[in-house]
């Protein structure tokens, strides 16, 4: 018998899987399947690019197909990207049925949202943010029916990083049934587990991929240890040496920050490299379209904040360069994971300073293995120094001069509304905090004064009794001698 037709897929839905050339399970599908089917809720942690998505779309669908209602499955997820990656597979993979899905995520159209909404689609796939939303402003759809929650990169939904879901995620779950499926999936849960298994209230079958390695076998994983200052020149000879040694080559590169990326896809340009940035500064509509003209090759360097560190499922990247070390393994092993998918080969490079050897090895400890040396011929790369560093210089006084940082400014305005505040009185009462931070500072260092003030006069006085009592030594052997 078939692989998915042991699992309980119907023939149907076998036939569209093998149009995505997905022909036999793998592990995570073969194992968290059969459970979901029996009606259990689910967690999932598997390596990235195992196939996951399809582990829960392919039963939701089966058993959409069973009984078709809407709103029948709620996927969250924590990018805008995610979200339409994950519908594309709802949506090829449901075809038959005729499945109606809804994408709402922040960054585009809340009407147009709503009036999908109220059309009753059969799976909605939301950013928790956007939807939470909805759920607050309109009473025009009903989630009081779902039979499916569905959490991808549920360790990410529940973590409060830089974006916190969880004041949005309490909503959501406050407007769902709490009688429903729960299915969790990432590459890492292991850290979030005991939230995420009071998210899946019934008792959840848990499943963990065995290999010891938390990365896949398939990628090469190397390190080049670089100054700081040198570090733009490693990267532009890296690339350099992929463009002359590929026909067909593609890489993310991975930055620490919006500016960044920016400006890393400013200098590469100027250096005549097919680079194209994605980050969280820019607007939605041209967030996709940079995505887009990745994925179609037209552009072969994606250069990108940890937005795109998770789930992006592009096959044709080869490689992934982290200019900065993550600073936590489980963002390297998403970021890593971007490449050698579904049992392809890939090559991740991450770039490690004098003060990153620390994080290499939290990593390494992470992923239990080591990293090794990637061959870098250093005279090359001196060769190139200045140009690049110039033209780096360069490029950030080109930024300097555009309104970046202000858009910076008024997109944290935007953001602390959209959380409820009032970025004036916020303004204010950071400006007090510094303050009281100034002064506790001050306070700080005025003790400190004190104590040393006091330790000095005593030393002061300790060494001048010292030499008195030399002194009388010296005289009185004097007088003895004498
Ligand atoms: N059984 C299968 N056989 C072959 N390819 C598969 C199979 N299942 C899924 N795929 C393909 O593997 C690729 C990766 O799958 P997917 O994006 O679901 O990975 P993931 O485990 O969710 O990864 P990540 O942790 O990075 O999100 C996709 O292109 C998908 O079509």
């Amino acid at each position: 018998m078939d692989g998915f037709t042991k699992l309980g897929l119907s023939s149907w839905l076998i036939e569209q899987c093998k149009q995505l050339g997905i022909r036999k399970p793998s592990p995570v599908q073969e194992s968290c399947i059969p459970p979901i089917m029996e009606g259990r809720d689910c967690m999932g942690c598997a390596k990235t690019g195992s196939g996951k998505t399809a582990a829960f779309v392919l039963p939701v669908l089966q058993k959409l197909s069973e009984d078709p209602f809407g709103i029948y499955c709620l996927v969250l997820t924590p990018t805008r990207e995610l979200a339409y990656q994950i519908a594309e597979q709802f949506r090829v993979l449901g075809k038959p049925l005729g499945l109606k899905d809804c994408i709402i995520v922040g960054g585009m159209d809340m009407i147009a949202q709503a009036l999908e909404l109220a059309r009753k689609p059969h799976v909605v796939i939301a950013t928790p943010g956007r939807l939470a939303d909805h759920i607050r402003s309109s009473n025009t759809f009903s989630m009081k029916r779902i039979k499916f929650l569905v959490l991808d990169e549920a360790d990410r939904l529940l973590e409060q990083g830089c974006t916190d879901f969880t004041q949005d995620l309490k909503v959501i779950l406050g407007a769902i049934p709490a009688q429903r499926q729960t299915l969790l999936f990432s590459a890492t849960l292991t850290d979030t587990l005991q939230e995420l298994k009071s998210i899946a209230m019934n008792k959840p079958f848990f499943w963990e991929s065995t290999s010891e390695v938390r990365t896949v076998e398939e990628l090469d994983q190397r390190y080049i240890l670089v100054p700081e200052k040198v570090k733009d020149a490693y990267l532009v000879h890296l690339i350099q040496t992929f463009q002359d040694e590929h026909e067909d080559w593609s890489i993310i590169i991975f930055t620490n920050t919006c500016k960044n990326c920016q400006i890393l896809n400013m200098m590469l340009r100027e250096f005549s490299f097919p680079s194209i940035p994605l980050h969280s500064m820019m607007k939605q509509k041209q967030r996709f379209a940079a995505l887009a003209r990745f994925k179609s090759s037209n552009y072969k360097i994606l250069i990108a904040t940890d937005v795109a560190a998770r789930g992006l499922d592009i096959p044709t990247v080869q490689v992934v360069i982290n200019h900065n070390t993550p600073g936590l393994p489980k963002i390297y092993i998403h970021r890593v994971g971007r490449t050698a998918r579904a049992g392809r080969h890939g090559m991740a490079i991450t770039l490690v300073t004098q003060y990153d050897i620390h994080l290499v090895h939290a990593v390494e400890e992470q992923i239990n293995m080591k990293l090794q040396e990637y061959p870098v011929k250093e005279k090359d790369v001196l060769q190139i120094l200045t140009q690049v560093n110039v033209t780096r210089r360069e490029c950030e006084i080109k930024l300097e001069c555009t309104d970046f940082d202000e858009k910076k400014e008024i997109n944290k305005r935007k953001q602390l509304i959209l959380e409820g505040k009032d970025p004036d009185l916020e303004a204010k009462r950071r400006a007090e905090l510094e303050k009281i931070r100034k002064q506790k500072k001050k306070f700080k260092e005025h003790i400190q004064e004190a104590i040393e003030k006091k330790h000095d006069a005593q030393m002061r006085r300790r060494l001048k009794k010292k030499q008195l009592r030399q002194e009388k030594k010296a005289a009185k052997a004097q007088l003895t001698s004498d």
